[in-house]
């Protein structure tokens, strides 16, 4: 990317959005559009045309969607499905009609097949059934995918697609319903420990495994990719590496310096047993994550305390 192109973050308050806007103000770039969703509704297919014949960005970051938890994908399946569609479906078109030169899209480590062989290669997708859960998103993200590959093919299109892995990190979201496990379970620890509460309540079994990076370190490898990947096949980001709900739950706790017990409620779901990226393909373009997970959960526990009043703790 030229140091003065014109670049267009979607979704540019959001946790990732915002990692990749302080990774490219860090490298120089400043030629940036951005909307808030107040300001321009990617659902709003006029809307999305008038504003990409108007600014005409030379490159796309597609950050924006409707993003949550295990819970809320569960809960709210069709906005889930409706809505990325719609904003996909829209920058995805917008970018080709106005000659964009790039567009990445962000999908998730959730599109491949809940049983899939560990760890998860980029051509396991569409080899089986997904994780009842969150399939809605899934298949969005999906469909977000094969919509960078048949404009690619059709119209010659550089739009590539990058799929993260379950990321944290600052300008999460720590709504107890509809957030992430890191997320929450930050909050609960935290309020259980000023509330002197006994014990926190988690969700499932605690056997499920999730691997974690950090947003800022996705940042960086959505940069490395939008400079260095230009390849029609998806492409994880990951750390390689993860472990249980339980020992998440137990390094939190030991930062957040709470000393209750904690109940794990069986009546919610665990979701996939398992989704641990296979990242050989990242690592031999040279791109590796640098945020470990303890680091990053101080980093991101001193983000929830600085936030904490949105909250109402
Ligand atoms: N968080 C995670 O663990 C993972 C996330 N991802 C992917 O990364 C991307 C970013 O996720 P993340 O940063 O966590 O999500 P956030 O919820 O933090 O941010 C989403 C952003 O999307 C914008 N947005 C949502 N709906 C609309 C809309 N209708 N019109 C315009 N903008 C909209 C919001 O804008 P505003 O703030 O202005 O309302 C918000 O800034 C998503 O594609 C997600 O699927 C992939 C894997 C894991
Ligand atoms: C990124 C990814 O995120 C979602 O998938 P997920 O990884 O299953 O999401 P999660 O972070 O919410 O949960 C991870 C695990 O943790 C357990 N868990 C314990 N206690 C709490 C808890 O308090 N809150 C939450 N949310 N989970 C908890 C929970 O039961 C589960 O076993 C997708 O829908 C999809 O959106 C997607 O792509």
């Amino acid at each position: 990317m030229e140091k003065d192109a014109k670049i267009y973050i979607a979704g540019h308050r959001g946790m990732v959005g915002s990692a990749i806007y302080r990774k490219l103000l860090s490298e120089g770039y400043t030629n940036f559009v951005v909307r808030t969703s107040a300001e321009l509704d990617l659902r709003n297919q006029e809307a999305v045309c008038t504003f990409f014949e108007e600014e005409k960005p030379d490159y796309v970051f597609l950050a924006a969607a409707k993003v949550g938890g295990i819970m809320a994908n569960n809960t709210y399946r069709a906005e889930f499905l409706l809505d990325n569609l719609q904003i996909q479906n829209n920058v995805i078109d917008s970018a080709h009609r106005t000659g964009v030169k790039k567009l990445m899209f962000l999908g998730s480590s959730c599109i491949y097949p809940k049983m899939a062989p560990q760890p998860l290669k980029e051509e396991y997708l569409l080899t089986g059934v997904l994780e009842p859960t969150n399939e809605p998103y899934a298949i969005a993200k999906i469909t977000g995918i094969k919509m960078c590959e048949a404009y690619r093919s059709q119209y010659g299109s550089n739009f590539i697609s990058v799929m993260p892995t379950n990321l944290y990190g600052p300008n999460d979201n720590y709504d107890l319903a509809n957030s992430h496990v890191l997320p929450a379970m930050i909050r609960k620890f935290h309020e259980a420990k000023v509330n002197g509460n006994p014990f926190v309540e988690l969700w499932g079994t605690g056997s499920p495994r999730r691997e974690f990076l950090h947003a800022d370190d996705l940042a960086e490898a959505c940069c490395f990719l939008m400079e260095n990947y230009n390849e029609p096949e998806l492409i994880n980001i990951g750390v390689g590496d993860d472990l249980t709900i339980k020992a998440l739950a137990e390094l939190i706790q030991k930062v957040v310096g709470y000393e209750g017990s904690i109940h794990w409620n069986t009546e919610k779901p665990d979701g996939t047993p398992r989704k641990l990226m296979d990242v050989s393909k990242l690592h031999g373009l040279g791109w590796k994550h640098k945020i470990d997970i303890e680091t990053g959960i101080k980093a991101t526990y001193q983000d929830f305390l600085s936030k904490m009043e949105a909250y109402a703790v």
